[in-house]
C-alpha cells in the first residue's frame, strides 16, 4: 500500500540561543515530559522549557494513523533505534528496542493500546516504601489524564467494548476510544477463552484486569487519528509564552553546583545541551525534571556524575552522588506471536496487504461519517490470566522453587523486595501472570504470511518477569547509546512461564468456537515445535520485546537502592527529579503508557505542592 508523505520536518521553532532559563527545565519531550510541562505552564507565573532531541511530526501518517502502527519502528526519523546486547539465555540473540525519538517520544510510536493493570499492583508500590503510591490515587491520576470516547455501536458491545464509565477520565487530555471494525474471528476468540473458564471482566481498566475484556486504545474518536503525549499535552498549548519546547537538541548533563546544602545535597543548575554540533547550557531556577525514558535517564544521571562509583571510575567520571541503584533493575515484558490461518471470508489487517482493498479502506478512511473501518482500528481483545490457568500447582511450585534457587544475596535490597512481592502476586489468583492478545492478522516472527490467506495471531506476553538487568553509560559521549543488558531469561522460571504459556495457544484454539474456523497453526510450526522443550527453544528463538522497559532509576527508598524517592527526588541532589517509565520498581500487567502518563500528571502536582510548601 502507497502510505501518504509525511509532512516535512517541523520544529517548534525555537531556537537555541534563545532556550536560556527557565523556572523548570524538562529533559525529554515523551510521554511524561510532555504531561508535566503542560500541568506547570497552565500557571503563566511559571516558565517551563524542555529539551527534546526528536522532531515535531504533527500531520505525520505513520504516526497518527491507527493501522499504520509499526511503520516508524526502526526508521532513525522517529526512532532511536536501540538494541539490546546478545541476549545468552536467547542463543545469543540481540533483541530491538524501538524507542520514540520524535516530539511526544514513545506515545508517538506505540501500538495505541490503553490499559492500567491489576490494582494490588499498584498496592504493591507502597508496601515497598512508597508513601501516596497506591491503586486510588494512580487511577484518579490516570483518570486526570484522560477522556474516554464512550462506545456508541452494537458492534462494538458485542465485541465486550462494555466500560464502566466511572473507572474513565472524562476531561483528561489523551482520548481514548475503542474500535469499530472488528474482524469476525475475534469473538470466537472471545468465547473460546470464556470456553476454558476465563471471565468477562466488564472493565479491565477499572483495577480488576484477570479474565477477557475488550481494551480501548489512545485513538481520538473525533478525527480518527493517534492520540499522544504531543497532541494531547503540547499542541493545544503550544501558544503558550511561559512554555518552549525545543526540538532536534540533544541533552548530554545536567550541570550540578559544587556547594552542598544542610542535608549534603547538591543543586542542578541547569542543562548542558547540543544543537547541530554548537553546545549550550540551560539554567532551571527551580528544578530540573529529567523524562528521557528508561534507557536515556540513566544514562544522562550517570554523564552527570549521578550513579554507582564501579561504573562511574571505569568511564573516568567524577562521582558527585554514589548512587548504586542508576541503571539497575531493568525489567520487561516479553511475548512471543503464535498464528493460526483462518478458514475462507474473514477480513484482517492481512487484507491490507492487498492494493484494491488498501486503496479501498484509504478511500473510506478519508471519507466521512463516525466509521473509518479498518485503517481507524486497533488491537482491542485481551485475556490476562494468573499462572493456574494453564500451569499445575506442582509446576507453580516449581516456579517458585527456581526463583528461590536464584543468589538474590547479588541484588539490593529493593530488588529482593520486589522479588519477594511478585512471589506473593503467585499466590493471588486475581493477579495475571500471562497476557494474551488476540491480533487480527499475522504477527508471527518465524515465517512470512502466505499470499491472499487471512490469520490471525496470539500474542502471549509474560507480565511478571523475574529476571533484571542492567542499562549503563558505556562512553562519555552522550551520543553513544548506553549498553542494553536485560539478561533475558537468566532466571529459568521465566522461560518455564512464557513457554507453557505459548503452548497453551493450541488449548486456545481447540476450544468449540475457534476450532471451526482455524485450518492450521502455521508459526511455531507444528512440525517442528511439538513439546514443551520445543516451545522453550521457539521462546528463546522468536521472543519479542513488548516494549515496556523500566525500572532503570527505580522508586525505592535509599537504603534499599533507591534512584529517587515517592516525591521522585534524586537521592543527593535537592532539585533534581526523575519522571518517567524507569521510576517504576516493578513491572504491572499491563500495556504501560497509561501509568507513565499518570507519573507525569502526579510529578506535576508534587512539584506545584512542594513549590507552595517552600
Ligand atoms: C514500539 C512501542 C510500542 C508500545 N506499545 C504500547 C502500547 O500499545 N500501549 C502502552 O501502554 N504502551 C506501549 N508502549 C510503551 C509506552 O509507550 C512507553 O513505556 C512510554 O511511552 C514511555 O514514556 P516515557 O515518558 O518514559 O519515555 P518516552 O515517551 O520515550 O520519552 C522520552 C523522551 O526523551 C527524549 N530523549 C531521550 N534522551 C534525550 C536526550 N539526551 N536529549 C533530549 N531528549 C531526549 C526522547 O526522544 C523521548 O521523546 C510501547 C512502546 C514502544 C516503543
Amino acid at each position: 500500500m502507497t502510505i501518504p508523505q509525511p509532512t516535512p520536518h517541523t520544529s517548534t521553532g525555537v531556537q537555541a540561543a534563545d532556550f536560556k532559563e527557565f523556572d523548570y527545565v524538562i529533559v525529554g519531550g515523551g510521554t511524561a515530559g510532555l504531561a508535566i510541562a503542560a500541568r506547570l505552564s497552565e500557571d503563566p507565573a511559571i516558565s517551563v522549557g524542555v529539551i527534546e532531541a526528536g522532531l515535531w511530526r504533527p500531520k505525520d501518517p505513520k504516526i497518527n494513523y491507527p493501522a499504520f502502527i509499526g511503520q516508524s519502528l526502526m526508521d532513525p526519523d522517529y526512532d532511536w533505534c536501540l538494541e539490546t546486547v546478545p541476549q545468552s539465555h536467547s542463543n545469543g540473540r540481540k533483541y530491538a528496542w524501538p524507542r520514540g525519538k520524535v516530539l511526544g517520544g514513545s506515545s508517538a510510536l506505540n501500538f495505541l493500546v490503553w490499559q492500567r493493570g491489576y490494582k494490588g499492583e499498584f498496592d504493591d508500590l507502597e508496601k515497598l516504601g512508597n508513601q501516596g503510591w497506591n491503586w486510588d490515587d494512580f487511577s484518579q491520576f490516570s483518570r486526570k489524564s484522560s477522556t474516554l470516547h464512550q462506545p456508541s455501536t452494537q458492534l462494538q458491545k458485542d465485541n465486550f467494548a462494555t466500560p464502566d464509565p466511572l473507572a474513565h477520565g472524562t476531561s483528561g487530555p489523551v482520548q481514548t476510544s475503542y474500535s469499530l471494525w472488528y474482524t469476525e474471528a475475534q469473538l470466537p476468540w472471545f468465547k473460546a477463552m470464556k470456553e476454558l473458564g476465563l471471565n468477562n471482566a466488564v472493565d479491565g481498566l477499572d483495577g480488576n484486569n484477570s479474565g477477557v475484556w475488550a481494551s480501548p486504545a489512545t485513538v481520538d474518536a473525533k478525527n480518527h487519528v493517534r492520540s499522544y503525549a504531543a497532541s494531547a499535552y503540547y499542541s493545544p498549548n503550544a501558544h503558550r509564552e511561559n512554555l518552549k519546547v525545543i526540538t532536534g537538541a540533544l541533552a548530554s548533563k545536567i550541570e550540578l553546583g559544587s556547594d552542598r546544602d544542610a542535608n549534603g545535597e547538591l543543586k542542578a543548575t541547569g542543562v548542558s545541551f547540543d544543537v547541530e554540533g554548537q553546545s549550550y547550557t540551560v539554567k532551571a531556577r527551580k528544578e530540573v525534571i529529567l523524562s528521557a525514558g528508561t534507557i536515556k535517564s540513566p544514562q544522562i544521571l550517570e554523564l552527570s556524575g549521578i550513579g554507582s562509583s564501579d561504573v562511574l571510575s571505569k568511564l573516568g567520571i567524577d562521582v558527585k552522588v554514589e548512587s548504586p541503584g542508576v541503571g539497575e533493575n531493568l525489567q520487561e515484558h516479553l511475548y512471543c506471536a503464535s498464528s493460526f490461518k483462518l478458514k475462507p471470508g474473514f477480513t484482517t489487517w492481512d487484507k491490507m496487504r492487498q492494493s484494491d482493498f488498501a486503496k479501498a479502506a484509504m478511500e473510506q478512511y478519508h471519507g466521512e461519517g463516525e466509521d473509518r473501518g479498518i485503517i481507524a482500528s486497533a488491537f482491542s481483545g485481551f485475556a490476562y490470566v494468573p499462572l493456574s490457568q494453564y500451569m499445575t500447582k506442582e509446576e507453580i511450585q516449581g516456579v517458585k522453587d527456581k526463583v528461590n534457587q536464584v543468589d538474590w544475596s547479588k541484588y539490593s535490597k529493593g530488588i529482593q523486595e520486589t522479588i519477594k512481592l511478585q512471589l506473593d502476586r503467585l499466590e493471588d489468583e486475581s493477579c495475571p501472570f500471562m497476557e494474551y492478545i488476540f491480533a487480527p492478522g499475522f504477527f508471527a516472527t518465524a515465517s512470512p504470511p502466505k499470499d491472499g490467506a487471512e490469520y490471525f495471531s496470539i500474542l502471549s506476553a509474560l507480565m511478571q518477569p523475574f529476571s533484571r538487568g542492567t542499562i549503563h553509560a558505556q562512553s562519555t559521549n552522550p551520543k553513544d547509546d548506553p549498553l542494553i543488558d536485560p539478561k533475558y531469561f537468566s532466571v529459568d522460571a521465566d522461560l518455564d512461564v512464557l513457554a507453557k504459556g505459548v503452548n497453551y495457544c493450541d488449548k486456545i484454539v481447540s476450544s468449540p468456537s475457534l476450532k471451526e474456523i482455524v485450518v492450521e497453526r502455521q508459526d511455531p510450526n507444528p512440525e517442528v515445535y511439538k513439546e514443551e522443550k520445543d516451545f522453550r527453544e521457539y521462546v528463546k528463538d522468536q521472543s519479542v520485546s513488548e516494549y515496556h522497559h523500566l525500572g532503570t532509576c527505580s522508586m525505592m527508598p535509599k537504603d534499599k537502592d533507591g534512584v529517587v524517592n515517592e516525591r521522585l527526588k534524586v537521592y543527593g541532589v535537592a532539585n533534581l527529579r526523575v519522571a518517567d517509565a524507569s521510576i517504576i520498581p516493578f513491572q504491572i500487567s499491563s500495556h504501560i503508557q497509561a501509568a507513565v502518563y499518570a507519573i507525569g500528571e502526579k510529578a506535576a502536582h508534587m512539584i506545584l505542592e512542594d513549590a507552595r510548601r517552600a
